[in-house]
């Protein structure tokens, strides 16, 4: 049996449709009250093999379409299944009316029907079930015209046999039907039960959302809070630790000469303790010296020199000199000890500027920038810029903000110029990935004269305070800090856009938590165009810089000075000799001016080295090579890396 005989059952077997069972009572009527007298039993029955009956669609169709000729046309209606009763005993296995057949068609069918939605089969069902019927009903009219023509030759006993297995067969369908149907119904069910389920869920995502925010905002109000807590409480303690080493180490007084008011810096106790000893030990040293003195004038008196085997003044004269080496170590400890505190006292002088200018600071009040950054202590303050240890809260990480502060009084000009500037030094420093060089991470402005730049965060501190702290490094500390240096500079080199980073100093050199060394104050850098050829690109703004690290290339003033990598090697020579001696090669006690005024590097064909500390010929060899003179002998960044010196860590 087709699926669309199941679909056709189905669609009449709905209890809505009231002539499936009228025409069930017709058909037994008619089986039962005709088939004696039925002349085609008579007259022999002549099979018409033109007629095609195979199944029961063929059978539903005539026998559904005779319901309205039953008077003429009923004798022969049980005919074709004669037929096909034959048929299925001779082994014609075409029509399928078993019910394992029709078991599989429905188990099809409900697979079918599992696969799409109990709706949409449901009405596909129904609409196929009524295509049927009407195309059924067609071809049964064919099927009825064409037997009244035919003679029947079906015995009634035959017919009854047949009209009760029919039966059976429809009450089976009905029960199949009934059992579809309640499955639908399940269905239905079931997909209005997940449609609630999933407006329920989407109400819980919802929800959850919603709450997630509130957290978010709690989270935030809870970190910011904690955060500020603790930057309080590291201002309070810097300020109680200022006050403290205040006493110990000096302060700042204000003298009044008449209508001026100048400030001092007042020397502390521990200066005045140190050098109070260092007085009298120098008293006791002269005094020693004095009696020493006469000593020899009473054995020069004497001048029989009968007194040179005196034990007595060959004792006294070992005490005197034993005396003076021992003020001498004196002396030198509490040198020491000056020179120490003194390192104390310009970290305590440094602490307090960056105290007052925190204090000075419009932004020192725990503001939120953009949303996202929690400013917390001054770390420091530049030429035109404040940088804020900050705290990013939605990347959960600290940051450096730096705030560059547009002179409100400045023309527009010149305002204009600085934008440009800090831009053009953002788009420059956005591009480096790399592990020496301080990450940028975002700019915006904060108002019409302020924006600010966020950085990585490096929590220690920069060479320029270590070198203050403590000014000669061991050579290995010195190497290591200027491997991370050419690290970070081979990586500018070797990108597809070159970058000159022209302001290597102590004070661009960062160090992380762990010690990692990083470039960065991109500010004066230069972008190596393309078409540069080897000889360098010009120098365009000729001054800027710190002139004790810059090549004598940069004080060219006859033409346009030609640059190249080349300026950062002879800056990290610098940095490196600084490193292991403990003062700059060039011009290290003069000002920015003097060198200047005295063409301090234009003089400075020849590096020298101080006798101590002792340090080795490979480190001095590539500080010469940092430091050649003519630019063009100079090796650049990545020739100058290829020196065993640097490379060490290939080995
Ligand atoms: N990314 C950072 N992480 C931690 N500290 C930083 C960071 N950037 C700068 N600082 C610190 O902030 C202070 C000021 O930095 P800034 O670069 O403005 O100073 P500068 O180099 O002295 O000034 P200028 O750029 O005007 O020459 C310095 O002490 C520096 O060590």
């Amino acid at each position: 049996m087709s699926d669309d005989i199941v679909m056709h059952l189905s669609s009449n077997s709905n209890p809505a449709d009231p002539s499936l069972p009228s025409k069930l009572a017709k058909l037994e009527a008619r089986m039962v009250g005709k088939s004696s007298s039925s002349p085609a039993i008579q007259s022999g029955w002549q099979p018409v093999p033109s007629v095609k009956y195979e199944g029961v669609e063929d059978f539903q169709a005539s026998s559904l379409s005779s319901d309205s000729d039953d008077d003429n046309g009923g004798e022969y209606l049980i005919q074709p299944n004669i037929q096909k009763r034959q048929r299925v005993l001779e082994g014609d296995h075409a029509p399928m009316h078993s019910a394992g057949s029709m078991d599989g068609k429905i188990k099809a069918t409900e697979a079918m029907e599992s696969r799409i939605s109990p709706d949409d089969s449901n009405k596909r069902r129904q609409g196929r079930g009524r295509g049927r019927l009407a195309t059924s009903r067609g071809r049964g009219m064919k099927a009825s015209d064409l037997m009244r023509s035919a003679p029947s030759a079906a015995s009634t006993s035959n017919g009854n046999i047949e009209m009760a297995s029919q039966k059976e067969e429809v009450s089976l369908l009905h029960g199949r039907i009934a059992t579809l149907e309640e499955e639908l119904g399940k269905f239905r069910q079931e997909a209005f039960d997940h449609v609630n389920l999933s407006r329920q869920l989407e109400k819980e995502l919802k929800d959850i959302k919603e709450h997630d925010q509130q957290m978010k905002k709690k989270l935030i109000k809870v970190l910011s809070d904690l955060l500020i807590s603790v930057s309080r409480a590291e201002r309070q303690e810097a300020r109680m630790k200022i006050r403290q080493e205040n006493s110990r180490l000096g302060n700042v007084t204000v003298i009044r000469t008449g209508t001026m008011i100048t400030e001092v810096w007042e020397d502390g106790q521990v200066f005045k303790d140190i050098n109070a000893q260092l007085k009298s030990l120098m008293e006791a040293k002269e005094a020693t010296e004095r009696a020493r003195k006469l000593l020899k004038k009473r054995q020069s008196d004497k001048g029989d020199g009968s007194d040179s085997s005196d034990p007595d003044i060959l004792l006294l004269d070992d005490v005197y000199k034993s005396q003076l080496a021992s003020i001498k170590r004196e002396e030198d400890n509490l040198l020491r000890e000056r020179e120490r505190c003194e390192l104390e006292k310009g970290r305590l002088i440094r602490e307090m500027k960056r105290v007052r200018d925190e204090d000075g600071s419009r932004f020192n009040n725990f503001q939120i920038l953009n949303h996202r950054y929690a400013l917390l202590n001054l770390l420091g303050k530049g030429g035109f810029s404040e940088v804020f240890k900050a705290y990013d809260l939605m990347e959960y990480r600290y940051v450096a903000c730096k705030l560059h502060g547009v002179n409100a009084q400045w023309s527009e000009e010149k305002k204009q110029s600085y934008i440009r500037h800090a831009v053009r030094e953002y788009n420059i420093h956005k591009t480096l990935v790399h592990r020496h060089i301080v990450r940028l991470w975002d700019i915006f402005e904060i108002d019409q004269n302020t924006f600010c730049t966020v950085l990585e965060y490096c929590s220690g501190k920069d060479l320029d305070a270590v070198l203050k702290a403590t000014p000669v490094l061991t050579e290995k500390e010195a190497r290591i800090v200027i491997v991370q240096i050419f690290q970070g500079l081979v990586y500018l080199n070797k990108r597809s856009q070159k970058i000159i980073h022209y302001d290597l100093k102590p004070g661009n050199v960062l160090f992380d938590e762990v010690g990692i060394a990083k470039l960065t104050d991109f500010g004066l850098s230069k972008i190596v165009e393309d078409d540069v050829g080897s000889r360098g690109m010009e120098l365009t703004s000729q001054g800027a810089g710190t002139y004790w690290y810059l090549p004598p290339e940069c004080f060219e003033l006859s033409k346009t000075p030609l640059i190249s990598s080349k300026v950062d090697v002879w800056s990290a020579g610098v940095l490196l000799y600084q490193m292991l001696f403990g003062r700059r090669p060039f011009g290290h006690d003069q000002t920015q001016e003097r060198i200047l005024r005295e063409d301090t590097i234009i003089n400075a064909r020849k590096v020298e080295f101080p006798s101590k500390p002792s340090v080795s010929n490979e480190a001095k060899d590539l500080i010469r090579r940092c430091l050649t003179y003519n630019q063009a002998d100079r090796p650049d960044v990545l020739t100058i890396t290829q020196d065993p010196y640097i490379s060490y860590w290939k080995k």
